[in-house]
């Protein structure tokens, strides 16, 4: 039976670490909490961030990450961006044989650029990776464990990878595709938490639907816009990963990322809202590397730039969305070619 650990308690590893613990394998969750391994083991319960759930009694958690990584012949990176190195470092001291990677993390490094396949392939050492697997699409942690119906996509290259972390998780109600452009999944995956922030604050405002469908749609032309650019398949824009993702962060009550931006649309400061989430809001830095690749490679992101000046220019949301609105006039789908 493959053993399996997933690095990162918050509410997705908890939720894929279920997934993976009923699909019958030897799953082990790492906390750098010995108090939440500890309630994990003992109560089966996550309380900080899955209130409502009951774990499966074959799910164990460990907050020894050199007992994790010796576990497994697979490892689930589930922590947030700003966290992937740190938890790289620690990784390296532990390990000593080939191991598949899978990562589920959505984000991009402000100021490095990097991606977070980029980031695992420069900092682990290549003897042992086998391959790295990004597995993203429109997947709220709260619902995977209701085990409501959810589809998402392994992405890797070597396709034969990307089959593995799918027969891995593929269960009935959890369907995983497989596609080989990993740049176009990890920028969709990365952008659509940009989009989902400024929706958040369109309903803070109280804009209605025709705004929310505006941003959506001219959100996914400049996501496809950049990503296209960077060497991304045009079509994985359309896919789960891209607008499948983006519909659902950009419409879910579950969505930190449109939370937070529903309370600064509110007139909430955004350390305030930060500090009320007590979850990660990838979005905020996303924000930043997103407006420091529209300038790198030249490509028109307006919404990105209407949020950046909201965010770390403190301009007000009605006076952003309002300078959005009185752009230059422009074709529509002309826009959208590349
Ligand atoms: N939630 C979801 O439904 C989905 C989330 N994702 C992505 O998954 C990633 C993780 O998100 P999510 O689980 O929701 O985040 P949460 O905020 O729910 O949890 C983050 C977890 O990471 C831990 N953590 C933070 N920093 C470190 C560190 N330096 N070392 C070890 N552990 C650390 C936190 O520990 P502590 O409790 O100590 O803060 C917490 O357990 C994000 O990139 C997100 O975009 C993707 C799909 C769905
Ligand atoms: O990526 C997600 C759903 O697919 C989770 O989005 P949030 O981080 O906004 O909650």
């Amino acid at each position: 039976m493959e053993k399996v650990c997933v690095l990162g308690a918050g509410s997705w590893g908890t939720a894929l670490a279920m997934v993976l613990a009923e699909n019958g394998y030897d799953t082990l969750l790492w906390t750098h909490r010995t108090d939440q391994a500890e309630e994990i083991n003992s109560l089966h319960t996550n309380r900080k961030y899955l209130p409502e759930t009951v774990l499966p009694e074959n799910l164990y958690a460990t907050s020894d990450i050199a007992e994790a990584v010796a576990h497994s012949e697979t490892i689930v990176v589930a922590v947030p961006t700003k966290a992937i190195r740190e938890v790289c470092e620690k990784m390296i001291a532990t390990l000593d044989k080939k191991v598949l990677f899978v990562h589920v993390s959505k984000g991009i490094e402000p100021d490095t650029l990097k991606l977070i396949s980029e980031i695992l392939a420069e900092s682990l050492p290549a003897e042992f990776i086998e391959e790295i697997v990004v597995l993203s699409g429109p997947s709220h942690a709260e619902e995977v464990v209701l085990h409501h119906p959810t589809t998402v996509t392994a992405a890797c290259a070597n396709i034969e990878a990307a089959e593995k972390v799918q027969d891995l998780f593929m269960n009935q109600f959890f369907r995983v595709y497989t596609n080989k452009d990993v740049l176009g999944v990890e920028i969709g995956g990365a952008l659509k938490n940009v989009i989902a922030l400024a929706a958040g604050i369109s309903d803070g405002l109280n804009y209605g639907d025709n705004a929310k469908a505006a941003l959506i749609t001219r959100g996914l032309a400049e996501i496809t816009r950049l990503g296209v650019k960077m060497g991304g398949n045009p079509f994985t824009f359309s896919g789960l990963t891209g607008m499948g993702d983006l519909i659902v962060t950009c419409t879910s009550v579950h969505s930190r990322n449109w939370r937070a931006g529903n309370l600064l649309g509110q007139g909430m400061k955004l350390q305030e809202v930060l500090d009320q989430m007590g979850m990660v809001v990838e979005g905020v830095r996303t924000t930043k590397a997103a407006y420091q690749l529209a300038e790198k490679h030249d490509v028109a992101m307006p919404i990105t730039t209407a949020l950046y000046s909201v965010l770390f220019s403190d301009i007000e949301p009605k006076v952003a969305v309002d300078a959005l609105m009185m752009r230059m006039k422009k074709r529509e789908i002309d826009d959208m070619i590349y």
